[in-house]
């Protein structure tokens, strides 16, 4: 018999957590639940959620307590788990961090460039206090952190939390190997064994093998030469590529790849390689933000509110993903020892031989009741050195400017991204965040 688990899901109103509720009922028998607690301090958002997923949790596995509230203490106290996923400003603050950028002609984007930095300054105040939360009410926690910028947030709490049980983590891998397990053939993106290095966001992988030892990377290749992650028709049952701004993304991956076909490039990775032609697709009236406030946010609440009136769950078109699967998976690795092999952000120690030991890195590793146990990935090539240092010097600088609150090294920081022409450039656009973020921001000096 299997230890029952108490959860609580930071951020409760979030797109992603019907999705996360769905993949914990349905994994009741690898990862039984005794308590689910939602936190947010958004009362309002957060109990549109929370009255769907009362009736599906009602329905489902009645046998599970579940509360959702927005006091800290009843949210952090006796938990094993927290699984957080904040967003500080909410999709219109992630609409100007787009808009802001796009006006100066730079990239703008939720994680990457200036748009990236900028929700990096909001986040890591809201992250921290999580955790703080965690370690006040329940100091043997496991927080599995989903808020972005993962990189920035993951070099902040290991500067300000550096004992703490957090973990970050990215999707995107995972989403990328459920497509390329789709073209190749193979059942699930877990029957990948890959070797991969990177910052979040800012990856390549090395090495994909099947279960068996067979090496799929030629046959991969030959398709993303041709395609990107992108499917060889029309054909396409990927819920995620439905959107033409995912599939344009998943099929850039050619020309990502096209740089360096030693290896095979993260989709993020269009941001910095080709911003130009990015900037050049944008609508700057119009971005990600708002496609998603068009799309997800309002399906998914619509769809809350649906089973909410209807007093019954029985027809909810909500289900889990790979995104909520990652999490799952994450906690059931930690909570049973399983040892199961997983990509996640960690401190570097060595694990890329030729990157600084300091450095938030993006690598496979082994997770059990112990925690996570980084494999070595070598030594890597000259090209992605040079990429991620110049990367890498960005996202501990946003973290640096955090906390000294300084103007001049959050401008550093701009002007170092990749994505910025300009020190003229990476200033104007700073100005027009500052304005923007007042709210958010610690005040710079
Ligand atoms: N790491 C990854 O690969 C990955 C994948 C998907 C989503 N995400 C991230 O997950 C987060 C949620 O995305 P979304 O589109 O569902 O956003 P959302 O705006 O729909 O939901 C976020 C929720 O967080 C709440 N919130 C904001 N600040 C908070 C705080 N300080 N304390 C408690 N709650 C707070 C909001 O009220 C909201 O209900 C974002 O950070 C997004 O970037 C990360
Ligand atoms: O523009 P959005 O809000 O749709 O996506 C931004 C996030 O994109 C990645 O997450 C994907 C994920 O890879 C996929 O599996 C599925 O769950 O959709 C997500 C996007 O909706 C990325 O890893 C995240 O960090 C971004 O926040
Ligand atoms: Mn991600």
């Amino acid at each position: 018999m299997l230890k029952k688990q108490s959860v609580v899901i930071a951020g409760g109103g979030s797109t992603y957590t019907a999705g996360i509720v769905m993949m914990l009922i349905e994994n009741q028998d690898k990862f039984p639940l005794r308590t689910l607690k939602f936190y947010d301090n958004d009362g309002e958002r957060q109990k549109i959620v929370a009255d769907a997923c009362a009736i599906i949790i009602q329905e489902r596995a009645p046998e599970i307590e579940f509360i959702a509230t927005t006091e800290p203490e009843e949210a952090f106290t006796d938990v094993d788990f927290v699984m957080a996923h904040i967003r500080v400003g909410g999709l219109p603050m992630r609409g100007l961090d787009e808009k802001i950028p796009l006006k100066h002609g730079v990239v703008g984007q939720e994680t990457c460039g200036p748009g990236g930095i900028a929700y990096g300054m909001r986040s890591i105040p809201g992250v921290i206090e999580l955790v703080e939360f965690m370690e006040q009410y329940s100091p043997e926690a496991w927080m599995l952190n989903y808020s972005n910028p993962a990189s920035i947030v993951a070099e902040a709490t290991r500067i300000l939390k550096p004992d703490s049980k957090i973990i970050n983590i990215c999707d995107m891998p995972v989403a990328i190997k459920k497509g390329i397990a789709d073209i190749i053939g193979l059942a699930d993106g877990n029957d990948i064994v890959d070797r991969y290095y990177g910052l979040n966001h800012f990856g390549w992988w090395t090495e994909m093998l099947d279960k068996s030892g067979n090496d799929l990377l030629p046959k991969i290749k030959e398709h993303v030469a041709k395609w990107g992650y992108g499917p060889s028709s029309v054909e396409n049952d990927n819920p995620l590529l439905e959107e033409a701004s995912w599939m344009d993304t998943f099929q850039k991956a050619k020309d990502s790849y096209s740089v360096d076909p030693e290896t095979l490039p993260n989709t993020y990775l269009k941001y910095y390689l080709f911003p130009d032609d990015v900037v050049a697709h944008s609508d700057p009236t119009f971005t990600r933000a708002d496609e998603v406030m068009a799309n997800r946010e309002k399906t998914i609440f619509a769809e809350c509110q649906r089973v909410a009136a209807a007093g019954t769950a029985a027809e909810t078109s909500f289900e889990a993903g790979e995104h909520a699967e990652f999490i799952v998976q994450l906690a059931g690795a930690l909570a049973y020892n399983t040892y199961e092999r997983m990509l996640l952000i960690v401190e570097n120690n060595g694990a890329v031989a030729n990157l600084p030991l300091d450095a938030m890195v993006e690598v496979p590793c082994l997770v059990s009741k112990r925690g996570y146990e980084p494999l070595a990935m070598g030594i890597i090539p000259q090209f992605q050195k040079g990429m991620i240092e110049q990367q890498l010097a960005v996202e501990k600088l946003v973290v640096q400017a955090y906390l000294e609150q300084s103007y001049q090294k959050l401008l550093q920081a701009i002007t170092l991204s990749k994505t910025v022409p300009s020190a003229t450039v990476a200033k104007a656009i700073l100005d027009d965040l500052v304005e923007a973020n007042q709210a958010y921001w610690p005040v710079l000096k």
